[in-house]
């Protein structure tokens, strides 16, 4: 069965739009929920869609081999603005500590912009780490956004959304020096006329 060739780079781009009426109703649900706890569940839901769709875009595109350039670019792009969406939210809300969101904006931003600049000569494919840090991106931020402080309480939700953060701040600059590194090592590779790394993502 053969999908539309635009289908993939469609879910990428309505991640944007999601993420923008995502990050008006978690600022309307208050911090933690407390102006209306309803509202920070639908934000919550409409994040978990939206990130969802960042595996199934990818899944379509590698499934039936329409993989593009146009995808290759956009899909970080609308990550980082979800994601973005979410860190900024929650430090706008105080769950979250601002430097920490700095600090991941920062990368997120960074590699984002190198990419824009390169595109003209070559597409910089999202690499391994960089997925499964936007998919532990994703688990932390979900963790954060549903309420599930009435469930298991205060303590123990901002505990476990801390210990997450950490570990979402770590891979998230791990995976940014990969970039890096890979970036540097594709410079020497042409200097010297062999492959870029970065090509063989
Ligand atoms: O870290 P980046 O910029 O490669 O982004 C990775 C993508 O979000 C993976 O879908």
């Amino acid at each position: 069965m053969a999908i539309p060739r635009q289908l993939p780079n469609a879910i990428t781009v309505i991640r944007i739009p999601l993420a923008i009426v995502f990050f008006v109703l978690l600022l309307l649900g208050g911090r933690y929920g407390e102006t209306d706890i309803a509202l920070r569940w639908v934000a919550a839901a409409l994040f978990v869609l939206a990130i969802s769709t960042d595996w199934v875009d990818g899944y379509l595109a590698r499934k039936y081999d329409i993989v593009s350039d146009f995808g290759k670019l956009w899909d970080p792009i609308a990550d980082k603005l979800l994601t973005g969406a979410g860190f900024i939210g929650l430090a706008i809300l105080d769950e979250v500590w601002w430097w920490v969101v700095i600090v991941i904006l920062i990368r997120e931003w960074g590699i984002t912009a190198h990419r824009l600049v390169v595109a003209k000569e070559h597409v910089v494919a999202a690499a391994w780490m960089g997925k499964i840090k936007t998919a532990v991106q994703g688990v932390a931020l979900a963790w954060a956004l549903l309420p599930l402080h009435l469930l298991i309480g205060l303590d123990a939700w901002t505990l476990v959304t801390a210990v997450l953060m950490g570990i979402v701040l770590v891979l998230t600059l791990a995976s940014g020096a990969d970039y890096v590194r890979a970036q540097v090592r594709g410079s020497r590779a042409h200097a010297s006329g062999s492959q870029a790394p970065h090509d063989e993502r």
